[in-house]
């Protein structure tokens, strides 16, 4: 079975972006990946297409094993497709060469993981500014008081992270990727190591980055709950899309990953296609 969402055209007409290539962030061709050989050959992801709205908060959620890490992992440039191809912006990720890859996702895209992977020697401050640090790049100074604004950092930014709770910990690590305004960022499951009060801190900051300041993310979880603070969320299963849902709520999310025994009536394309054009109003101005 062949993946159809969502395609392009649907993520150009989802609620709030403009006709033409500029409204998506990133996309995913066919790609397909396959770990091992033989006895131990998974298909991790089966000719998967998916277009990643620019300015939107995207939920990419599934079973256990269904492919979301790689999914993620291969539209971030972490790791190769064996065919099909991956672009952010304009750039075809699987022409790269290892150097260019290193500096477009430098460059290009913000990551946030479920450790936080912050430099304990470093204050708050430091840790958000490193990688442009690294890059030999100056931060910009009003887009760094909001974000640290936004993140509620402020008396903390000479802190160190052992000095942090964990949810304090992860909003440097949110305002460490959106600091050098990345294209997109991918959250790898971002609230799994933090209490539900804390995790619900950091999506709500999330969500109002996208809101706010027009950011792009795309977020692997397990939980219900966070996916419903998201515009649309991407449904896999045994490597492939099967679904999506716009305006997703906890309780329609949980529903439907009841049903991934007895998949869609309807299959996966009529599925997907009616759930990215059904974002028409979309989450913008949603507190989920
Ligand atoms: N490095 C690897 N080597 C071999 N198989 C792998 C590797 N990485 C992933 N897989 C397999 O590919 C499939 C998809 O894995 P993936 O981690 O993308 O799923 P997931 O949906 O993120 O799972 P989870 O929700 O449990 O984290 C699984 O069957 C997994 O065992």
């Amino acid at each position: 079975m062949t993946n159809t969402a969502p395609s392009t055209a649907d993520a150009r007409s989802a609620p709030g972006t403009a006709p033409g290539t500029g409204d998506v962030a990133a996309r995913a061709e066919q790609i397909s990946k396959v770990y091992g050989r033989g006895d131990a050959r998974v298909v991790a992801l089966d000719a998967v297409s998916a277009g990643i709205p620019r300015g939107r908060f995207t939920a990419i959620m599934g079973p256990s094993g269904s492919g979301k890490s790689t999914l993620m992992h291969c539209m971030a440039g972490l790791d190769s497709v064996d065919s099909g191809a991956v672009f952010v912006g304009d750039t075809d990720l699987t022409r790269l060469k290892d150097k260019q890859l290193t500096r477009l996702r430098r460059d290009k895209i913000g990551f946030v993981f479920q450790a936080f992977n912050l430099v304990p020697t470093l204050t708050a401050l430091e840790n958000i500014t490193l990688p442009m640090d690294i890059a030999g790049r100056r931060p910009d100074a009003a887009w760094l008081d909001q974000v640290i604004d936004t993140v509620g950092l402020r008396p903390r930014l000479k802190h160190r992270p052992s000095e942090l709770s964990g949810g304090q910990q992860q909003r440097v690590a949110c305002a460490r990727a959106l600091a050098s305004r990345p294209e997109i960022i991918f959250a790898d499951e971002p609230t799994g190591n933090l209490d539900s009060r804390s995790g619900a801190e950091v999506l709500s900051f999330l969500r109002e980055s996208v809101r706010e300041m027009g950011q792009t993310i795309v977020m692997v979880t397990h939980d219900p709950s966070a996916a419903a603070y998201s515009d649309q969320v991407l449904f896999l299963s045994d490597g492939r899309i099967v679904d999506t849902m716009a305006e997703p709520t906890a309780d329609r999310v949980l529903e439907r990953m009841k049903g991934f025994d007895a998949p869609a009536a309807d299959g996966a394309g009529s599925a997907v296609g009616g759930g990215a054009g059904e974002g028409a109003d979309g989450g913008e101005g949603t507190a989920r």
